[in-house]
């Protein structure tokens, strides 16, 4: 190389761009040290440059660099010389890698940006200094409606809402005054657009020199949230404050949360059933079942409404209209159960007293008409499946027209109440007593033993309303009351019918001079009254010692001997009528008095048979009757022990006579009785035999002596077959049971044969002798053919 070269070589290595000369064949005939460096060659000289060379234009050319480190980029000028007399061209290469690649990133950055910016879900806005808008993207216009470009500058106030827009330039203004990022809810609304609620948050742009290039943010649209914020706030405000009761629950019935009603309906706080299942609050009404039919209810139908009992935590049972359903999430699967419930204690207690008022009257709060007749209708139904009696009363009290006029209608209403109040206090809790309206008021009397029951009833009632009544206003009366009686199924088998015949009744009782009682039917009148005639008469009969004890002989039939004698009571009246005891034994076993007249009986019998045997007369068996009440309501061993004791009879010589019907009403009773009686040496007898049902294997459990055949399977012998049988038939059986038999009512000889005949002990009957007085009775024996004291 020659100085002069060798000299600009220096010069030229001295230069940050690279310079190379090139033949036109493109050989490089020199390179200076930053091309080699920049072509990453080293040994150039002589090769090809594999680059491109514009021959003709002086204007740079950039070129793309392949070199093993990889790509670069540089500025290529290139111009026409001589080299060493060939033409040749001088090439200056700058290297623009550095600027390339920046420029590539930025473009990189744009189009991330220009992505970022299309599918981010947010609006992005840039402004400059002024907070004209330079930049929005697509969503901006998306969210705010304004239609493309309209938001530059400062067109994007007009999509802010009205009423928001002072507020969003106050505050912009503040904190591009202190500097802080933006971040404020507002709405956008362009002309008359759907509203969007968004978070709007921006923050300034500085550059590196911290001067402010404008800023740029973001806007959210908040509109689902907002909705759904307002309806969680709705549904919440709800939850909160409905007066129902709401319990949710997770899949396994476990309690997440309950409402505030909830709390106050149950007693328990959020934290004592958090976690529980709702079995905490059970009553114990409903059986298992119900639960598991709910429960089976909600699994089909996803629902359930009904009416349940649950408890308090005080303990306290209340009814509750409940509804429970079902939360699934979008697999379908359960998720949740909702209860709600409505404490309907209160609803309950207003139905039943609406019920009560509806079937109550307000005044005396006796049931009304309503309630009587389904009570009668019920009672009805009743007596017909059990065969038995019931009564109406219909009372009208008389005089209580004067009362309300004289006094005024308040005196009449405390009286109507105190007539309820005195009527309920003289009946059965069973019986049912209402007040119809005025003063005019019906009872049902149920399970009436007897027809006469209810005039016994209804007069005492007319003796209670006839007492003194003294009136709220300090002043005393006096009312009666008249009483129409009708009887089930005596007089009718309907509600209506009783009523109505009750009513009747009652009007004849008032036309008859009132405070009376009469029956729908005269008959019914005329044997009541009869009935309670004698059995005042009777009460007096037995204080003024009007009774009397008549003696029916017994006879043995083998021998014609007297063996003994029935006694039966009678009632000789001042006047000397002999009443006899069909006609008040039943009356004085109604109102108990027959336990008064068969002690006295039983005394009297042993006085008289002990007196017999004193006076020398022989040893008699002397049978006196027990009715079923004296069983069963007195203490009949005492009561003869002492009358044996008293009068010193002996034990075997008194016979009691008790009635099939005594012995069955309460069987073990009944034996303990008379095993205790047995013990004491008195013979016993049953007497009716065969008119009730006594078995074989029944009679076997009693301590028994004889059986008394019926009157009635005497009657009609020999004329009827059966009744020949069935004599025939007892008077076995009761051989077979090793008891003697006596036949009751035996009137002519042909029965007496006939029980001769089948092996029958003993007779009484019509056929010897009637029953006599005492006196009478001791001449009979005296007299008779076969009596000891003539043999
Ligand atoms: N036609 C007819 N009658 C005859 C004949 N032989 C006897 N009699 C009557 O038949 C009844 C027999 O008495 P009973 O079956 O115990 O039936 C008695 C008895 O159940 C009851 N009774 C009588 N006295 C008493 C008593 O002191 N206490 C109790 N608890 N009941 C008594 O009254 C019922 C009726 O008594 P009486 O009127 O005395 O009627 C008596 C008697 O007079 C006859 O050949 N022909």
């Amino acid at each position: 190389m020659p100085d002069s070269l060798e000299r600009l070589n220096l010069i030229l290595n001295t230069i940050t761009d690279g310079i190379l000369v090139v033949d036109i064949l493109g050989i490089v005939l020199y390179a200076n040290q930053a091309a080699i460096k920049l072509l990453e060659r080293k040994a150039i000289v002589g090769q090809t440059l594999a680059i491109p060379i514009s021959t003709g234009s002086p204007e740079p050319q950039d070129i793309n660099l392949i070199r093993p480190s990889g790509f670069a980029w540089a500025e290529m000028r290139s111009v026409p010389f001589e080299w060493e007399y060939t033409p040749a061209y001088a090439i200056v290469l700058h290297d623009i890698t550095a600027r390339k690649q920046a420029e590539i990133a930025l473009q990189h950055s744009e189009a991330l940006f220009q992505t970022l910016a299309r599918l981010a879900p947010v609006g992005i806005f840039k402004t400059d200094t002024h907070g004209k808008f330079e930049y929005v993207n697509q969503r901006w216009y998306d969210i705010s409606g304004m239609s493309a470009d309209l938001a530059l500058g400062d067109g994007w106030v007009e999509a802010i809402f009205a009423d928001d827009r002072a507020r969003v330039f106050q505050e912009w203004d503040r904190t591009t005054q202190t500097q802080t990022p933006f971040n404020s809810q507002y709405r956008f609304q362009y002309k008359n657009g759907p509203v969007h609620w968004v978070i709007g948050r921006a923050t300034a742009e500085y550059d590196q020199n911290h001067e402010l290039l404008g800023y740029i943010g973001t806007i959210t649209d908040i509109t689902d949230i907002k909705r759904n914020e307002a309806q969680l706030r709705q549904a919440a405000a709800v939850f909160e404050t409905t007066r129902e009761g709401v319990m949710i629950t997770d899949a396994n019935r476990r309690i997440q949360r309950v409402n505030r009603a909830f709390i106050e309906i149950t007693g328990y706080s959020q934290a004592e059933c958090l976690g529980k299942t709702a079995a905490l609050m059970r009553s114990g009404r409903h059986p298992r079942e119900f639960y598991v039919e709910m429960w089976a209810q909600i699994n089909l139908y996803e629902h359930w409404q009904g009416e349940i009992w649950n408890r308090r935590k005080n303990g306290e049972i209340y009814p509750e209209l409940l509804s429970i359903s079902t939360v699934k999430n979008q697999a379908g699967e359960i998720c949740n159960y909702v209860g709600v419930f409505a404490d309907i204690s209160k609803l309950k207690a207003s139905e039943q007293e609406l019920e009560y008022l509806a079937h109550h009257d307000p005044l005396t709060t006796l049931p009304n008409r309503m309630l009587f007749m389904s009570r009668l209708q019920h009672s009805i139904d009743q007596a017909q499946r059990q065969n038995c009696q019931l009564a109406v009363l219909m009372l009208d009290l008389d005089r209580f027209k004067d009362v309300n006029d004289s006094f005024g209608h308040l005196a009449g209403d405390d009286l109507l109440q105190m007539v309820a109040r005195r009527l309920n206090s003289r009946l059965r809790a069973s019986d049912t007593v209402c007040r119809l309206g005025g003063d005019e008021f019906v009872v049902l009397l149920e399970e009436l033993p007897h027809p006469e029951s209810a005039a016994r009833i209804a007069l005492d009632i007319i003796a209670t309303m006839n007492e003194a009544w003294c009136l709220s206003t300090g002043n005393e009366v006096r009312i009666g009351v008249s009483i129409g009686i009708a009887l089930f199924p005596d007089h009718s088998t309907t509600a209506a019918e009783l009523i109505q015949h009750a009513d009747t009744a009652m009007y004849q009782a008032k036309n008859e001079g009132r405070n009376c009682f009469k029956y729908f039917s005269e008959r019914l009148t005329h044997a009541a009254r009869e009935r309670i005639e004698i059995e005042y008469r009777l009460r007096l009969g037995i204080e003024k010692n009007q009774l009397r004890v008549y003696y029916q002989p017994q006879l043995e039939i083998a021998t014609g001997k007297i063996i003994g004698a029935e006694a039966l009571v009678r009632w000789q009246t001042d006047q000397g009528e002999l009443i006899p005891p069909v006609r008040f034994i039943p009356i004085a076993e109604e109102t108990g008095l027959i336990t008064l007249i068969g002690n006295w009986v039983l005394k009297e019998t042993c006085r008289q048979g002990k007196q017999w045997l004193d006076a020398g007369l022989p040893a008699l068996r002397l049978a006196v009757n027990v009715s079923s009440h004296q069983l069963m309501h007195s203490d009949l061993c005492e009561v003869v022990r002492t009358s044996l004791a008293e009068t010193g009879f002996p034990a075997h010589s008194l016979e009691l006579e008790l009635t099939e019907s005594a012995l069955m009403k309460r069987e073990k009773e009944a034996i303990e009785i008379l095993n205790n009686l047995h013990a004491l040496g008195v013979h016993l007898a049953i007497d009716d035999f065969g008119t009730g049902y006594s078995s074989l294997a029944y009679l076997k459990l009693f301590p028994l002596d004889i059986l008394k055949i019926d009157k009635s399977f005497i009657d009609d012998i020999p004329m009827a077959i059966d009744d020949m049988e069935i004599t025939a038939t007892i008077i076995a059986m009761a051989k077979t049971l090793r008891m003697k038999v006596i036949a009751e009512g035996v009137e002519t000889a042909e029965q007496l044969a006939f029980l001769a005949e089948r092996k029958c002990d003993f007779y009484q009957g019509y056929y010897t002798s009637k029953p006599l007085p005492a006196n009478e009775f001791e001449d009979f024996i005296k007299q008779h053919p076969s009596s000891p004291l003539l043999s």
